[in-house]
């Protein structure tokens, strides 16, 4: 990999999320009914993701000691620091300390770990630094034994300057037409998995081997060529509560993208598509619901340094400096240059037939 502007950020970014991933992994082998919550959205959350933004706090603060510390982060310690959740945190905490010990690095007590997890509760915007993480984007593909990834991703005055995916789930080969839908390669557990995306803002994007501790090291590029559309993919969530499957439909239809989509939970997506599995990325969530910036401001730098246009539906560039959540037009979508205005003219001519 190039010596970047960002390079120190870059590595500390990698080790952090690598950190994390080992924590998921660990958690993924003995997942538990009752290590499952759900929130007050009714989105599920479990210790590994606590663990996972705890250590991933702990790790860029370790690496990166001279820099000022600010984090928008998914998960908060709310629901840890209530007196019914004292077994949680002790199994959290247990859970934290043997992948610190591991590390030979001090265990940490367990209002170090609430205060870390709470480390993320800054809002971003458009001024100064800000690390943005997903410390588990896909929990119920996690829960389910499907993808997931841990993103992470740097914001420096409302720009995404650098991004780090980490794929502990994801073949390292292409996903083919074989590997069918939502990735059953995973389920066979023969598949050679576990990849690690990185880049930085005009340095290109990288994929390596989320084991050991190298940089991600080989080059990756979307399908650049769109040629036929009937052989182009197109990916979209694996949970149909997520994304609106049969407008998304309508615009491969318009397309002339006729291939089954291939349904993958999480920013494993972007991963995918960045290194060229399918051509295209469609996310079209219900009416009101409002996207957070942890959820693809990994994957945004991602793609884009592979060669791809990501935006909404409108084709307007996503803002990630004005907070927590970004405020877009019907849904997110991503596919090479070459492809994504006809892509944008596709959903446009679909939300005119809807009306
Ligand atoms: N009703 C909804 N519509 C769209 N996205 C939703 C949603 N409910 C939850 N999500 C988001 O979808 C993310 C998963 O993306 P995908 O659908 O690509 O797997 C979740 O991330 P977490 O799993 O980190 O909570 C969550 O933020
Ligand atoms: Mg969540
Ligand atoms: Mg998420
Ligand atoms: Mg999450």
């Amino acid at each position: 990999m190039r010596t970047t502007g960002h390079e120190p950020e870059l590595q500390a970014a990698c080790k952090a999320v690598r950190l994390a991933a080992g924590l998921c992994q660990r958690v993924q082998q003995v997942l538990k009914d009752d290590e499952k919550t759900n929130k007050l959205d009714a989105s599920p959350v479990t210790i590994a993701d606590y663990g996972a933004q705890a250590l991933v706090a702990w790790s860029l603060q370790q690496s990166l000691p001279q820099q000022k510390f600010s984090m928008v982060a998914e998960e908060d310690a709310t629901d840890l620091r209530k007196e019914d959740a004292a077994d949680m945190v002790s199994s959290l905490s247990k859970l934290v300390n043997a992948v610190l010990t591991e590390q030979g690095a001090d265990a940490l007590r367990e209002g170090q770990i609430l205060d870390l997890i709470d480390t993320g509760s800054s809002e971003g915007g458009s001024q100064d630094r800000h690390w943005v993480l997903d410390p588990i984007d896909g929990t119920r593909g996690f829960v389910g034994m499907r993808q997931y990834a841990i993103c992470l991703g740097l914001l420096d005055a409302g720009k995404v300057v650098a991004g780090v995916l980490g794929c502990p789930n994801l073949p390292k080969a292409a996903i083919t037409d074989a590997d069918g839908l939502a990735g059953s390669a995973l389920r066979s557990g023969k598949a050679d998995v576990g990849c690690l995306f990185a880049a930085s803002r005009g340095n290109g994007a990288f994929v390596g081997s989320i084991a050991g501790d190298e940089m991600p090291s080989t080059r990756i590029n979307v399908q650049e060529q769109y040629s036929k559309p009937e052989e182009a993919r197109f990916m979209e969530s694996f949970e149909s509560r997520h994304s609106d499957f049969n407008f998304s439909g309508r615009v491969a239809q318009l397309l002339g993208v006729t291939k089954p989509p291939l349904r993958l939970d999480s920013q494993v997506k972007y991963g995918a598509l960045a290194r060229g599995d399918a051509a295209i990325f469609m996310r079209f969530p219900k009416k009101g619901y409002r996207e957070k910036i942890w959820d693809h401001c990994a994957g945004a730098v991602i793609v884009e340094e592979a060669g791809a246009i990501i935006s909404d539906a409108a084709g307007t560039p996503l803002d990630f400096g004005k907070g927590r959540f970004l405020d877009l037009q019907d849904g997110i979508i991503a596919a090479p240059a070459s492809i994504h205005p006809a892509l944008v003219k596709a959903v446009q001519e679909a939300l005119a037939q809807q009306e």
